[in-house]
């Protein structure tokens, strides 16, 4: 049984698969303080946010059990990424089912701003009739720029045209051709700065972006530009805000999100010209449904084992791409395990070829299940989503290489491992309905399937030798199922893998290592 803990409020409707599921518990607790999150997250499986609860590194240290972390909603600026990524923990988020609802709050504030909308319903309840006070401005021909045009920001970019408002845009990410096709001026960030009668942020909170509108920033705008930040408290710096404010400079400005929240009674609600929502951007039901139901769906599939689509600390694998990849999962997994297994001394350097039709392919999420294979010979817990950072932690070095010969075969894919010891290499292949082979240890040709007991005998040629092992093996009561031999040169150095139908005792190994043939004898677990 699974425990999915859902620490901030999700909508009960999108989580209905969840709830469903036989294999998991849901255990719902919201407002947890810091000390009760550090104490149930040690049992959870799953952790299911918002933007509330801070996923801190001592919260990622406690989760013994934690195989994901699930942002029903964008920005994961309040989970510490690379403490997850550090445990193989995946974090996942869900990108698209609030981008409508945020964009539509930012055009309602946008209208609000420009017409003075609630603080005019504050003066009109409290018994007042000041309609002078409250004169406001056109939408109509005046430009917006935009700070991050993806997803909101585009959608956004879309309703002030049919407002007819000039739309120029920043991102670094931008292309000609999207900036045409959503009719905005592409610009850099000083020009979109200079040119916005309203100039709203869309990008997420990064240290590239904290302050990325700072002090000097708002020298360089408009006079009564009107500012919008209904992305992230931070991208803004407030203080900047407030004195631009006052000085004149700022004519309004309208905040969804603050650098703290809740804000508590902050400097800027001081001031008239400015407007604010608690943090409501995805407050819709139709957008909580779906994070709710996007993130529930991604934690099944990741409880279970299942492919996955929206990892922030994995790179996004297309589902084609995801589709062509599988059959070879098992394959590079086990070559890594092999080579590891069969080499002495710590790895320096993993090299992964590729030949043949795989090397056609982007193959990188292939070279990261080679190395969670190779690395989990020597250290705890290594995943898809830690093992490049483990490597990388550890000085071994990775290098990946395609190449178009395939010696015959289809595609190969080979994987040397490089120790303060030796060089070792396992190529491997996929037959035709027969699944995964290993065709060469080393420079031996073999014909190996990837699984079970195996034991790698590096020995002289010599006639004899075979029927030594068998014997030694019989009288231990060890079972050989199947059993390969490669050689170089008749009478030269040669390796047996047997594959054996159970683990061998290691007096049975020191036995085969006394053999005046043999040099070396590794058990190797696949
Ligand atoms: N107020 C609310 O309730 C909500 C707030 N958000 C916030 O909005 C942000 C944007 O969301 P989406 O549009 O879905 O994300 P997105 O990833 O589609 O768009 C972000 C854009 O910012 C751009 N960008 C990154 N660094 C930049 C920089 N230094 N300067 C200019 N552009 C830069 C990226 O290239 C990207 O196009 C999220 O990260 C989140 O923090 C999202 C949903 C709801
Ligand atoms: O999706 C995002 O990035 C948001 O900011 C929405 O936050 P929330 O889920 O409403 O706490």
């Amino acid at each position: 049984m699974y425990k999915v803990l859902i620490t901030d409020p999700l909508s009960d409707q999108g989580i209905e698969k969840l709830l469903q599921a036989e294999d998991v518990e849901v255990v719902r607790k919201t407002g947890l303080t810091p000390d009760e999150l550090l104490l149930e997250i040690e049992s959870a499986d799953a952790l299911m946010v918002r933007s509330q609860t801070q996923v801190t590194s001592e919260v990622i240290e406690k989760a013994h059990r934690l195989k994901v972390i699930a942002r029903a909603g964008v920005g994961v600026d309040n989970i510490d990424i690379a403490a997850a990524t550090n445990k193989g923990i995946i974090v996942v988020n869900a990108p698209d089912g609030n981008t409508i609802s945020t964009a539509e709050h930012t055009f309602a504030m946008l209208i609000s701003l420009s017409r003075n909308i609630p603080q005019a319903y504050c003066s009109v309840i409290a018994g007042k009739w000041r309609r002078k006070d409250f004169v406001g401005v056109e939408l109509n021909k005046k430009t917006l720029s935009i700070i991050g045009l993806g997803r909101i920001g585009a959608e956004l970019a879309k309703r002030a045209k049919a407002f007819r408002m000039q739309v120029v845009a920043y991102d670094p990410y931008l292309s000609d051709e999207r900036a045409e096709k959503l009719g905005v001026r592409k610009a850099s960030l000083e020009e979109a700065i200079a040119a916005g009668d309203y100039i709203s942020v869309h990008t997420p909170l990064t240290k590239e972006t904290r302050h990325l509108i700072h002090r000097e920033t708002f020298s360089l705008m408009k006079d009564g530009v009107r500012i919008l930040n209904c992305a992230r408290g931070g991208i803004i710096d407030e203080e900047a805000l407030y004195e631009a404010i006052q000085s004149g400079k700022v004519a309004g400005a309208a905040l969804d999100v603050f650098e703290t929240e809740p804000p508590g009674n902050h400097p800027l609600f001081s001031l008239p010209q400015v407007i604010a929502t608690p943090h409501l951007g995805a407050s819709t039901i139709e957008a909580q449904e779906n994070v709710a139901i996007d993130v529930s769906e991604e934690v099944l599939h990741i409880l279970r084992g299942e492919p996955f689509k929206n990892a922030v600390n994995l790179p996004s694998i297309p589902a084609e791409l995801q589709q062509k990849l599988q059959p070879y999962q098992v394959l590079a997994e086990k070559l890594g395990q092999f080579v590891a297994q069969a080499g002495k001394g710590a790895p320096q350097q993993i090299t992964v070829t590729y030949a043949g039709e795989i090397a056609e392919l982007d193959v990188a999420p292939l070279t990261r299940t080679i190395l969670k294979g190779t690395l989990s010979h020597h250290l705890a817990d290594v995943n898809d989503v830690n093992a490049p950072h483990l490597a990388k932690q550890r000085g071994v070095r990775v290098v990946e290489q395609k190449t178009s010969s395939s010696h015959g075969f289809t595609q190969l894919v080979k994987v040397e491992v490089q120790t303060s010891r030796e060089t070792r290499s396992a190529t491997g292949t996929l037959l035709n309905g027969f699944g995964p082979r290993i065709t060469k240890i080393d420079d031996y040709p073999v014909d190996v399937t990837p699984e079970g007991h195996l034991l790698f005998i590096q020995h002289r040629d010599q006639p004899g030798a075979i029927g030594r092992v068998g014997t030694v093996l019989g009288n231990r009561g060890v079972n050989i199922a199947t059993m390969q031999v490669g050689r170089q040169t008749i009478g030269g150095q040669a390796i047996m893998i047997l594959r054996i139908d159970k683990s061998v005792d290691p007096d049975v190994i020191e036995t085969l290592k006394q053999m005046d043939e043999i040099q070396s004898v590794i058990e190797i677990d696949l």
